[in-house]
C-alpha cells in the first residue's frame, strides 16, 4: 500500500507537556481517524504535519508545503464572515492552482447554501457545509479535519461522511479525522490512531479493533482465572471486571469492543 505520509520520531515539548515521538505512516486512499482525550495532543500534532508549529525533533515526509494539495478544517470557521460565498469564490480562483469553480456550486446548491448572503448569517452546519465545498474544490490529495463535525446534528454529519467516503474513491486521496465521536469514525474509518498523554497507544485497522477483540465481563473469581497473558486490559467495577481480551480467548458475557471501550480500557485500565 502506497504511504501518503510518513511520520518518523516527531517531538514537540512545552512546558507542561510533550508529544513524545510518534512514528506512523498514512496509507494512502484510506481515512485515518485521530482520537484521544482532552489534551493528549491530536491539534499539536496536526498543527505539527500542517507546518503550523515545528517540531523539536522527528520527520514527516514528503513535507506538506504544497497547500493546494491539503485541505485543514478546523473547528470553526476561519473565511471571512462579512463576505458572501460569491464574493468568497471569486478570491478562490486566484488563491487556488487548481480551483474547481463547477464542483463548488455544484456542492453548495446540493447543500442548499445561499450564494448572496454573507457567511456571518450562517449556522454551524452551513459553515462546515462551506468549508467542505471549498475543500473538495481544490483537488486536494490530503483532507485533514481537527473536530470539525463537532456540533453538527447527526443527518448533517452523515452527509458529511458520505462525502469522506467518496472522496477516498480515488486512491490518491486520504483523510486524517481526528475527532471525540468515535461513532462517526466506527463508520468510516479504516485505521485508528489512538494518542494518550502525548504518546501513541496504537495505530490499527478499526475493523480489527473492533471485530477481533472482545470486551468480557466477568466476577472477580472469573477473572483471577483467566490466563494473565490473555488479559490485555482489566478494569475493576463494584460487581465485575470488565477486561479486553482477543476474541479468541473471549469467555462468559462479552461485546465487541466500541472504541470508546478501547479509550477506557487504556486510560484507565490496568495492565497484567
Ligand atoms: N502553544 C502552546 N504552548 C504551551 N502548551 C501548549 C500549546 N499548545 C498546546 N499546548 C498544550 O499541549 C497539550 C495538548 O493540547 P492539544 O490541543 O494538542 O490537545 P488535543 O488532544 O487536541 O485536545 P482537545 O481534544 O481538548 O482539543 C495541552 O496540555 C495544551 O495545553
Amino acid at each position: 500500500m502506497t504511504t501518503a505520509l510518513c511520520v518518523r520520531g516527531l517531538t514537540k515539548r512545552y512546558p507542561a507537556f510533550a508529544l513524545q515521538d510518534l512514528s506512523f505512516d498514512l496509507p494512502q486512499g484510506t481515512i485515518v481517524g485521530l482520537i484521544g482525550e482532552n489534551g493528549a495532543g491530536k491539534s499539536t500534532l496536526l498543527r505539527c504535519l500542517l507546518g503550523m508549529t515545528k517540531p523539536d525533533q522527528g520527520s514527516i515526509t514528503p513535507p506538506l508545503t504544497n497547500f493546494n494539495q491539503i485541505s485543514f478544517i478546523p473547528d470553526s470557521c476561519t473565511f471571512p464572515e462579512i463576505l458572501t460565498i460569491e464574493q468568497l469564490e471569486k478570491d478562490f480562483t486566484n488563491i487556488y492552482a487548481q480551483w474547481d469553480a463547477k464542483k463548488f456550486w455544484d456542492m453548495a446548491s446540493d447543500f442548499g447554501l445561499p450564494k448572496a448572503q454573507k457567511i456571518k448569517t450562517f449556522s454551524k452546519g452551513m459553515k462546515v457545509k462551506l468549508a467542505f465545498c471549498v475543500a473538495f474544490s481544490h483537488h486536494a490529495r490530503l483532507l485533514v479535519l481537527d473536530e470539525a463535525t463537532s456540533g453538527l446534528d447527526p443527518v448533517v454529519r452523515d452527509e458529511i461522511l458520505d462525502l469522506l467516503l467518496e472522496f477516498i474513491q480515488d486512491e490518491n486521496h486520504t483523510v486524517l479525522f481526528s475527532t471525540h465521536i468515535t461513532s462517526d469514525l466506527e463508520k468510516v474509518a479504516d485505521y485508528i490512531l489512538y494518542l494518550h498523554e502525548g504518546k501513541k497507544m496504537f495505530m490499527d485497522a478499526k475493523d480489527e479493533l473492533t471485530e477481533s477483540f472482545a470486551l468480557m465481563h466477568c466476577s472477580k473469581k472469573e477473572f483471577e482465572q483467566l490466563p494473565p497473558d490473555a488479559i490485555i486490559r482489566s478494569i475493576e467495577q463494584p460487581y465485575q471486571v470488565d477486561v479486553l481480551v482477543k476474541k479468541a480467548d473471549a469467555r462468559y458475557t462479552y461485546d465487541a469492543p466500541t472504541l470508546e471501550d478501547w479509550m477506557r480500557m487504556y486510560t484507565k485500565g490496568e495492565k497484567r
